[in-house]
């Protein structure tokens, strides 16, 4: 299982953010893309997961083997922690919610309603939506808002338990994980050119 993105270009309300994005993501790998505010992270990995088209380049894996995980927590107020977990686990045909449950310490919380949850814990719950996938490629966006140190390191023990079982990750954050295995992307290099103005007149139209 590889990711391999080649020269892509992506766009945020028809406007080029990044272009020329390459990287390759291999079994047992994380990656990190790293950048300011509003450099084109989410555009990327919502292209990457298949939520929007590309203006060009490649993505050379199907969609079928991610499981996204974006600023919502994505998960539903009036049902129980395990309703939701079971609901997914259910759609992704995986069964068991254990292991969810273990890795983000949610036995405690398991008859609870989703939506009198704290942020944190929320965030946990959307979290380990991603272990019941069963999916092998992670596609996370800032997946630590809200955690806290202990969450955090919960977050980074699920990670490496994905790759150990030969997932891979691909990730946006501002934070240090403590995953010092994870590799870096600076996206800056990848800013998109504004177009060029041929028509020096018509540009004050
Ligand atoms: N719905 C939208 N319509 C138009 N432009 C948008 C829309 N959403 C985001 N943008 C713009 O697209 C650009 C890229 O945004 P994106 O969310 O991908 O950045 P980001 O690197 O993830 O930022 P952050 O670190 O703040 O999460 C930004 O300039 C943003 O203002």
């Amino acid at each position: 299982m590889e990711l391999n993105v080649s020269e892509l270009a992506v766009a945020r309300g028809g406007v080029p953010v990044l272009e020329g994005v390459s990287f390759s993501v291999s079994a047992g790998e994380a990656l990190v893309l790293r950048g300011p505010n509003g450099c084109g992270k989410t555009t990327l990995l919502r292209t990457v997961a298949g939520l929007q088209p590309a203006l060009s380049g490649v993505i050379g894996l199907e969609r079928e083997a991610m499981a996204y995980a974006g600023h919502s927590d994505g998960i539903k107020a009036v049902l129980s922690v395990r309703e939701n977990l079971q609901f997914w686990a259910d759609v992704f045909g995986t069964g068991t919610i254990d292991p969810a449950l273990a890795a983000f310490d949610l036995h405690g919380l398991i008859d609870r309603p989703a939506g009198a949850l704290s942020a944190g814990q929320k965030r946990r719950l959307g979290l380990a939506r991603m272990v019941v996938t069963g999916r092998p490629v992670w596609v996370l966006d800032e997946p630590t808002v809200s955690l806290d140190m202990d969450a955090v390191a919960m977050f980074a023990g699920a990670v490496r338990t994905h790759l150990a079982g030969g997932g891979l990750a691909l990730m946006a954050t501002h934070i240090d994980l403590g995953l010092d295995e994870a590799r870096v992307l600076d996206m800056r290099p990848f800013k998109a050119k504004a177009p060029s103005i041929d028509d020096f007149d018509g540009a004050f139209l």
